[in-house]
C-alpha cells in the first residue's frame, strides 16, 4: 500500500518519515512549493532533532518523495493521511478550511478506493463532515472510508514519540479501514485502540486539555507556594510518586504555549459551548495560563521597581526546548509587556528566532548568550534549554549590571544561584 501524507508541517513530515522508516513507500504533498523544494533537497525547514537525518536517509533509499502535484498524488495512493493545520478561529473554534479543501481535492480526483485518515486534530463530528465533503464533489461513485487517527507526538521529541507511541487510536466503524490501518501500523509495538470516530476525535482533545489542566493546577499551586515559603519542585516530586498522579507534567513555570495546547483547549471549550455544556474547569485553566507570564513579571517589577530603561535579557524564546516553534510562546507575552513598560530587551535562543513582526523591531536579537546578558539589570529565563544549566553563571553575574535572575522554568538551582550572589526568583521556588 502506498501512503500519501497531505501537509508536510511538523506532523506531516514526521508521519511521512516514520512510515518510510517502517518500510512503506511514502509521498509528502504540500501546497507550499518552497517547503517541498527544501524537503526534496534533504533540508528540514524547521528544527526537530533527528528528523533531517532520517529525511536524507529515506531520500537515499527512495522510500520517500515530495510533490505539489495533488491530482497525480491522490490518484496514485490508496492510503491518504490528512496532516494539515487546524488553527484557532477568532471565536476559539477550530478553523477547518484546510481539511475541507483537502477533502474536496480527494473527492474531485479519486479514481478508486481511498482510505482517508485524519491525523490533524479535528473537532468531534469531523469524520462525518469529511465523508460529506468528499461525497458532495465526487465525480464517480468510488468507495472510500474516512478514519480518525489522532497524533500525540510532542515537538522536540517528534521522532521518538511517533516511533514509540503510548497508543495508536483508530476511529472507524469500517472493518476494511481498521484492517488497513492495523497493517500500516503493524511494526509499532503499543496498544491499538479501535473506537468510534467521534470517540477518537474527543480522545485527542481530552488528552491535551487534561495535560494543560495539570500544568495550570501546578502553576496556581506554585503561587500559593511562594506565599507559604514552600518549594513547588519538592511538592511535585512528593505528589508525583503516587502513580494515580504520575510524575510528568507537574513542572510549574510561565505556562504552556505551542501550537497545540492553547488552540486545542479553546476548541474544546468552544465545542462544549455549542452543545450547551460549560467546561468551567478548562476556563480556569486558560485563565491561569494567560496570567502566568505576568505573574513572573509582577515579581520582577517588585524587585526592580520599574522596567523603564532597564536592560533585560530574555533567554529562551521557543515555547519549549528542542524546537524553534514560536507559536504561542510565553516568552512573547513577557517581551510584549517588557516593551510596553519601556524596558530595553535583549533576546537570545539557541535556535528560535523572534517573529518578524514590527512590534519586535526594537528587541536586540543576540547571537550569543553573553551579548544579551552583558550589562543587564535582569535576566528572564523563559525556555528550559539544558544548555542554560551549563552556563558559567559566576561569569554572567560579573558582566551584569545588577544580578537579578527570574527563572520562568525553575531550571537553575536556587541555592547555587544565591551562593553566586544572584537575587533568584523562580515560580513557587526561590
Ligand atoms: N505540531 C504538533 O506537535 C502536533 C502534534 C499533534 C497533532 N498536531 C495537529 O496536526 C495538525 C498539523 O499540525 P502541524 O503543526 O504539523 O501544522 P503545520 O502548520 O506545521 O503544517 C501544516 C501544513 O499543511 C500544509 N497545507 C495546508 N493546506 C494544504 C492543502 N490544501 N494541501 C496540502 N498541504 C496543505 C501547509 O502548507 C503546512 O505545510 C494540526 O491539526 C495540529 O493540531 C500537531
Ligand atoms: O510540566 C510541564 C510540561 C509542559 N509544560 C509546557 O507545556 C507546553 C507544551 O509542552 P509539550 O506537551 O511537551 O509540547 P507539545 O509539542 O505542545 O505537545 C503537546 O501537544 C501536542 C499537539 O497536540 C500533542 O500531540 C502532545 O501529546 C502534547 O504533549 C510547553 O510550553 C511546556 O513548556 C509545562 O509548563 N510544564
Amino acid at each position: 500500500m502506498n501512503i500519501l501524507v497531505i501537509g508536510t508541517g511538523y506532523v506531516g513530515t514526521t508521519t511521512a518519515l516514520v512510515f518510510a522508516e517502517m518500510g512503506w513507500n511514502v509521498t509528502g504533498l504540500d501546497t507550499d512549493a518552497q517547503k517541498i523544494q527544501q524537503l526534496e533537497k534533504g533540508v528540514l525547514y524547521f528544527y526537530e532533532p533527528g528528523l533531517e537525518e532520517l529525511l536524507r536517509k529515506h531520500l537515499g533509499t527512495g522510500q520517500i518523495r515530495f510533490t505539489t502535484n495533488k491530482d497525480k498524488a491522490i490518484q496514485e495512493h490508496e492510503a491518504i493521511f490528512i496532516c494539515v493545520g487546524t488553527p484557532s478561529r477568532p471565536d476559539g473554534g477550530a478553523d477547518m478550511r484546510y481539511v475541507k479543501q483537502v477533502a474536496e481535492d480527494i473527492g474531485q480526483t479519486m479514481n478508486g478506493y481511498k482510505l482517508v485518515i485524519t491525523k490533524s486534530t479535528v473537532p468531534v463530528g469531523t469524520q462525518e463532515q469529511v465523508t460529506g465533503w468528499i461525497q458532495a464533489v465526487q465525480k464517480g461513485s468510488f468507495p472510500f472510508d474516512v478514519a480518525s487517527n489522532p497524533e500525540f507526538l510532542r515537538e522536540g521529541k517528534a521522532l521518538e514519540d511517533a516511533l514509540n507511541p503510548d497508543r495508536v487510536i483508530i476511529g472507524t466503524n469500517s472493518k476494511r479501514a481498521e484492517n488497513l490501518l492495523r497493517t500500516l501500523y503493524r511494526s509499532i509495538k503499543c496498544p491499538i485502540v479501535v473506537t468510534a470516530p467521534r470517540t477518537a476525535e474527543l480522545i485527542k482533545y481530552a488528552s491535551n486539555a487534561f495535560l494543560a489542566t495539570k500544568i495550570s493546577y501546578m502553576n496556581e499551586l506554585a503561587r500559593l507556594c511562594d506565599q507559604l515559603g514552600v518549594n513547588i519542585i519538592e511538592v511535585a516530586n512528593g505528589i508525583g510518586l503516587d502513580p494515580r498522579i504520575g510524575t510528568s507534567f507537574l513542572q510549574a513555570g510561565i505556562g504552556y504555549g505551542g501550537s497545540c495546547f492553547p488552540k486545542d483547549v479553546s476548541a474544546l471549550i468552544f465545542a462544549a459551548k455549542q452543545n450547551h455544556i460549560e467546561l468551567s474547569i478548562l476556563g480556569k485553566v486558560v485563565n491561569v495560563n494567560q496570567t502566568q507570564p505576568l505573574y513572573l513579571l509582577d515579581k520582577a517589577r517588585e524587585r526592580l521597581k520599574s522596567f523603564a530603561n532597564k536592560k533585560v535579557a530574555v533567554l529562551g524564546l521557543a515555547f519549549k526546548p528542542d524546537t524553534d516553534d514560536m507559536r504561542e510562546a510565553p516568552a512573547l507575552r513577557i517581551i510584549d509587556r517588557l516593551l510596553s513598560e519601556q524596558a530595553k530587551v535583549y533576546a537570545y535562543d539557541p535556535v528560535a528566532k523572534l517573529p518578524a513582526d514590527v512590534q519586535y523591531e526594537s528587541v536586540a536579537s543576540c547571537m550569543a548568550l553573553e551579548d544579551a546578558v552583558q550589562g543587564a539589570d535582569a535576566v528572564f529565563l523563559c525556555t528550559e534549554w539544558p544548555v542554560f544549566q551549563k552556563v558559567d553563571w559566576t561569569k554572567m553575574k560579573g558582566i551584569m549590571n545588577r544580578p537579578n535572575l527570574f527563572d520562568g522554568r525553575n531550571l537553575l538551582d536556587s541555592d547555587e544561584m544565591n551562593a553566586i550572589g544572584f537575587f533568584y526568583q523562580g515560580i513557587g521556588y526561590e
